[in-house]
């Protein structure tokens, strides 16, 4: 079934009393709430159900009780807010239950909704700047094939099976998050594989949910629109591994990040290196080793305690996604899956049956230039990313590439100096300028590829479609073209505007055009 945008919430909604919701929690409302049912709750007024909680949030840009008579008109049957939502929301009609602070009591709220104190499935979260999705994937996968049914939630999509829903945060709303996890729980999923942004833990999303098991990727330079600092950032995902939020941790000890977070951790963590001679190498308790790169798989051994081994392989490009299963397979171990079992259901295949899409997916058939299109969007992930395709590519590496607007700024040069350094040819267009002049963003990528004495060729293209062209124009067969930045996604944010545009079908349609016919379709 193909995925639709929206969220996916439990079918058969149990009922819940208003009173007792107050009661238990000690919250206070305007009203008696005696005989006032709720089936669920939301704090977006599109997504409103008969028997939903309204909570309104105020946001960034407005307050959400602004919007409380539009959602009892919808089906609403209480207000959660604070004081000054109450003042806002006035003579909405509905009971108002008030909070002195929305955030800090909706996971708790949604969690008494939804019942999620009686999942019973295993719940594993995923952080870290780069590597969350593609853990969630691959951890989806190998529970698959030890015959484990599971749900995920991801930046690409949240799904049960056969059904899934596009995703609009990394991470979900505390309201979604709960309503995703009892759907969940109806479906009778054993195993959980959840997505956990920084800013979902800033900004309470996870609240209510206890994880059994967490998994670190590693620290580097992103969302610094959000933190002041790596300390800050740093600080937010830390908070994944503490006794309020999980009780065991696996955490990538390749960076100083890493080493920190496990030193410091108040939970049981396992410790996993996966460079050699890292800082971290001589410390872990795990280690993971590269046997083979080929432009569609990557094989390892993955090391444990008592010299424990498992080797198989992924079938994605670079270390890096060695990196990410061994990560997944040590978060199955800590869960108390054995080792010996998990290599016992890879052999089947030999293999993690793993697809993530748009990450570092070859778009590209036969013929002509590899196309891998990629959803990096930060320094290092362009670093690990040109690395990786320089290892397995004999010609030229092509670098296509633009950049968020209305984000993190403080990366643009970065990203531009990486690809200069590491590809042979880059090519600077538009991305998602959102509300940003598109001219300036790609003037800072372009200043940072300029910034390197003989670096790449670089090639200024802002039209997105001509872009691809130019960058298939520029290459032949043994080169690579990477595109990266757009990964799954479907459309461009334009001045305020959603603008469809299939990057997939786009680069398809482009390599068709000069004469390749992509990945699954045959030359004419
Ligand atoms: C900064 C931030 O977290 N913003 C989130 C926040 O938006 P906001 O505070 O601006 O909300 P607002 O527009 O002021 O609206 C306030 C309230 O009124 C409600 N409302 C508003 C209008 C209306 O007609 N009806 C209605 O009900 C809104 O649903 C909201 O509850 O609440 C919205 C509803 O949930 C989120 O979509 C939005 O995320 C924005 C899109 C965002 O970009 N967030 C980023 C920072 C983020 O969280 N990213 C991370 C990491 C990604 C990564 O891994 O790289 C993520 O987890 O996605
Ligand atoms: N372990 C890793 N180390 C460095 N780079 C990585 C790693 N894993 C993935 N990447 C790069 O980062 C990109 C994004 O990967 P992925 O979507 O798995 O990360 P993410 O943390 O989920 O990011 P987002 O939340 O923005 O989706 C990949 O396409 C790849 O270029």
């Amino acid at each position: 079934m193909g995925a639709f945008v929206g969220s996916l919430r439990p079918e058969h909604p149990r009922i819940r009393a208003l009173a007792s919701l107050v009661n238990e929690l000690s919250l206070s409302s305007s009203v008696s709430l005696e005989g006032i049912d709720v089936t669920g709750i939301t704090m977006t007024t599109s997504d409103v159900r008969e028997g939903d909680i309204f909570v309104g949030l105020p946001g960034a840009t407005v307050h959400g009780a602004r919007f409380a008579q539009n959602a009892r008109e919808a089906g609403a049957v209480a207000l959660l807010t604070d004081d000054a939502g109450a003042q806002i929301a006035g003579d909405c009609g509905l009971p108002v239950i008030t909070v002195p602070h929305v955030r800090e009591a909706m996971g708790e709220i949604s969690a008494w909704v939804y019942r999620s104190a009686e999942l019973d499935a295993t719940v594993f979260g995923v952080t870290g700047t780069n590597g969350k999705t593609s853990v969630v994937y691959i951890l989806s996968a190998i529970l698959a094939q030890l015959g484990v049914k599971n749900g995920l939630s991801s930046t690409a999509e949240r799904r049960i099976g056969d059904v899934a829903v596009v995703s609009g945060l990394t991470t979900p709303e505390s309201t979604e998050l709960h309503a995703l996890l009892a759907r969940m729980e109806e479906n009778s999923v054993r195993a959980v594989c959840l997505e956990v942004s920084a800013q979902a833990l800033s900004r309470r999303r996870v609240d209510g949910i206890d994880f059994d098991v967490v998994g670190f990727t590693h620290l580097s330079h992103d969302h610094f629109d959000d933190y002041a600092s790596y300390e800050d950032y740093f600080a937010a995902k830390a908070e994944l591994f503490t006794p309020e939020r999980a009780s065991r941790g696996v955490v990538t000890v390749d960076d100083q990040w890493g080493i920190r977070l496990a030193e410091n951790s108040r939970i049981p963590v396992a410790t996993l290196a996966t460079i050699p001679d890292s800082v971290g190498w001589e410390f872990a308790q795990w280690r993971m080793h590269v046997t083979q790169e080929t432009p569609r798989s990557t094989e390892f051994t993955l090391t444990g305690p008592e010299n424990r081994k498992l080797s198989t392989s992924v079938p994605l490009l670079g270390s890096f996604m060695a990196s990410n299963a061994a990560l997944a397979i040590v978060m199955l171990v800590e869960s108390g899956f054995d080792l010996d079992h998990i290599a016992h259901a890879l052999s089947a295949t030999g293999s993690i049956d793993v697809v993530v899409p748009g990450r570092t997916e070859i778009v590209s058939g036969d013929t002509g230039p590899v196309f891998y299109l990629d959803y990096g969007h930060t320094p290092g992930a362009f670093a690990s990313l040109l690395s990786a395709v320089r290892h397995v590519t004999d010609g030229k590496v092509v670098f296509l590439f633009g950049a968020d607007g209305d984000r993190d700024t403080t990366k643009r040069h970065a990203m531009g100096q990486i690809t200069a350094e590491g590809a042979d040819v880059v090519v600077i267009t538009d991305y998602h300028p959102r509300t940003e002049d598109p001219a300036l963003i790609r003037a800072a990528l372009i200043a940072g590829a300029r910034d390197v004495p003989g670096g790449a060729e670089v090639h200024e293209v802002a039209d997105v479609r001509a872009a691809i062209a130019t960058a298939i124009s520029l290459a032949s067969s043994g080169d690579a073209i990477i595109y990266a930045g757009p990964g799954h996604e479907t459309v461009r944010e334009v001045a305020g505007e959603q603008i469809p545009f299939n990057f997939r079908e786009e680069i398809q349609h482009a390599l068709r055009e000069a004469g390749y016919p992509p990945r699954g379709e045959r030359s004419a």
